[in-house]
């Protein structure tokens, strides 16, 4: 569904060029449900509003089902908005207006779509649980019950991917529970794929795999185990290559790129005191990185092929 290979975005004001991404590489299946997480700064939304058609790529490649986000013309990309992706904000005003009902909103995109259906409006309002809430303006619900209408709303043109940008983040944890709730049957139901950026961990638990972004790269991947249901459910952790760590219901890899690059946490570089180079060593399984001073000495090498086994 998604396909992003050496990801570019330069943000260029005056004086200054921010380079937002570098070379991110991210490929999503369709009908996955998955959450991108990082520190502040890492690029999530940038991620998010490349993938949403809301903002350009500088180089790289970026293709979301038959669209290439590089090469698609402005006509091109109104119609990919309209049709292909839904965009869920933390900030739900940007997609709601406040005068009109739940029902009138989730209409109002159909209806500038050229298409209004009621009755699939009211199913969407049925399937995020505002059945009793369809009449009331948006003034009159709750946050939790807007961000619900939001919801959707993004799914009014049945969009085949859903993009959510904090989507529980200014909601209480109950409220966003429900949201998450509502996402997995979404996604199951209706095969919608769902990306969520979110500095929320519990979110793990909701999704089939989580992808931290370092740097404008993405570095760590944690991958739901299949078994997960039945272990003990533990929330995110410091520790962990990203200072996260998702306690026993997930597995940990770190993301290699196409070359073989990848990134080693600066914490453990420190931890190494390594700075410019190191030390790889290869024992015909597994790759060790250590502090230059832990090569061993040439007449201790015992002819072992571990030169040149790939860069780090
Ligand atoms: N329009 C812009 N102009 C210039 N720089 C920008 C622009 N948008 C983002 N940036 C910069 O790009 C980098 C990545 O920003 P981005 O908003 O994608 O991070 P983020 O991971 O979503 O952060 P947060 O979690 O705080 O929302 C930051 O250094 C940010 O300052």
């Amino acid at each position: 569904m998604i396909h992003c290979e050496d990801l570019v975005k330069i943000f260029k004001t005056d004086d200054v060029e921010v380079v937002a991404l570098q070379g991110l590489n991210l490929t999503v299946e369709q009908g996955e449900m998955m959450a991108i997480i990082g520190n502040s700064g890492s690029g999530k939304s940038t991620l998010l509003n490349i993938l949403g058609g809301l903002d350009r790529p500088s180089a790289g490649r970026a293709v979301v089902g038959s669209w290439n986000l590089l090469k698609m013309t402005k006509e091109q990309l109104i119609e990919y908005k309209r049709k292909t992706v839904g965009f869920i904000w933390q900030n739900n005003a940007r997609n709601l207006v406040p005068y009109l009902t739940a029902l009138q909103n989730v209409e109002l995109p159909m209806v500038i779509g050229g298409k209004a259906d009621r009755a699939y409006a009211k199913r969407l309002l049925e399937a995020v649980g505002l059945e009793h809430r369809m009449g009331s303006r948006l003034t009159q619900l709750s946050g939790g019950e807007q961000q619900r209408v939001a919801i959707a709303i993004a799914l009014s043109n049945r969009p085949r991917l859903v993009l959510a940008d904090e989507p529980t983040g200014s909601v209480d944890s109950a409220a966003g529970e429900r949201i998450l709730d509502i996402f997995r049957r979404l996604n199951r139901e209706m095969g919608v794929t769902i990306v969520i950026v979110t500095h929320d961990l519990s979110v793990a638990d909701k999704v089939d795999r989580v992808v931290a972004i370092r740097d404008g790269m993405t570095s760590t991947e944690w991958l739901k185990r299949e078994d997960a249901e039945a272990s003990p459910r533990e929330n995110g952790t410091v520790a962990g290559q990203d200072g996260v760590r998702f306690g026993d219901r997930h597995e940990e890899y770190v993301v290699l790129d196409r070359v073989g690059r990848l990134q080693i946490p600066q914490a453990y570089l420190e931890a190494m005191n390594v700075t410019g180079k190191a030390v790889l060593q290869f024992d015909g399984r597994t790759v060790t990185i250590g502090p230059p001073d832990a090569a061993p000495a040439a007449g201790e090498r015992e002819g072992g092929g571990d030169d040149g086994a790939g860069d780090g």
